[in-house]
């Protein structure tokens, strides 16, 4: 398949709207994530590892906010347990569609259902594993802590969260080195001043990242015994948390 290129913000936009995951955005997503995300794909690579460690027989494997499925796939492609079933969920049409094209042309063993749903509604039931990468951040803040206490309540003993997110600073100078280095990041990969400009105003009040510090709170306050950070480039990082 070739992978179309990013140029969504590359001409100068008379009136900026919110980012929403629709078709043009599900059109070039792999290059778009690719080019903005600092670590994606040893990230992508990561979880498949983790999630074999972690994944028991007969048991859910979620993938939350799956867009095009690249955990989904990950997962599928490293999981040896015995009967697991990846459910992969995502509240986008123009991803659902496309993830279910991608997941059909991979014939890997784990079996998959693809969902078009709100994750904030879905169940989540008999989880050995359950995935959050770069998902949480869209989330309303005030439905966060609900959304983890249901993934806790999910999760059978000795389950594993990852969530991987853009994270902020307590610090302000911590906070600009950190957005300063993420955009030399995407300068390097061929993004305009516009461009970049454009995207973060369009992200703004949509993409609401939270410090290190709160997301371990967060884990600690559902009832995880313990989280790590288990990958940080940039101010990208991903943790694990331990029921
Ligand atoms: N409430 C919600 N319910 C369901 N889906 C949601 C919700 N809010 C946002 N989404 C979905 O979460 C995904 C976030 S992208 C994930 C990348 C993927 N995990 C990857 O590893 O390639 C991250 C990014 O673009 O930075 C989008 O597909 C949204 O539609
Ligand atoms: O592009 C950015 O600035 C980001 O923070 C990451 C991102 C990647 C893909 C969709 C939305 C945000």
């Amino acid at each position: 398949m070739t992978r179309k290129t990013d140029n969504i913000y590359a001409s100068a936009l008379t009136e900026m709207v919110d980012f929403r995951f629709d078709e043009r955005v599900a059109d070039v997503f792999p290059d778009m994530i690719q080019r903005s995300v600092p670590g994606y794909a040893t990230l992508i690579a990561g979880i498949g590892i983790l999630a074999d460690k972690y994944a028991i027989e007969k048991t859910h494997c979620y993938d939350l906010g799956c867009s095009l499925g690249a955990v989904t796939l990950s997962m599928r492609q490293r999981i040896k347990a015995a009967h697991c079933r990846i459910i992969a969920i995502d509240n986008s049409a123009a991803m659902i569609e496309r993830a279910e094209r991608i997941v059909k042309a991979d014939n890997s063993r784990v079996p998959v259902s693809l969902r078009q749903e709100d994750i904030c509604h879905s169940p989540i039931t008999n989880a050995s594993v359950v995935v959050m990468n770069f998902t949480l951040q869209f989330v309303p803040v005030d439905q966060r802590n609900a959304l983890i206490a249901k993934v806790y309540a999910g999760l059978e003993p000795g389950g594993v969260l990852i969530v991987s997110e853009k994270l902020t600073f307590d610090d302000a100078d911590s906070a600009a080195w950190f957005i300063d280095s993420h955009l030399d990041f995407k300068r390097a990969n061929g993004y305009s001043d516009m461009e970049i400009s454009q995207k973060r105003s369009a992200l703004e009040h949509v993409l609401i990242p939270e410090t290190e510090s709160a997301h371990h709170a967060r884990f600690a306050q559902a009832g995880f015994q313990r989280s790590l950070r288990w990958f940080q480039c940039f101010n990208f990082a991903s943790f694990i948390a331990f029921k």
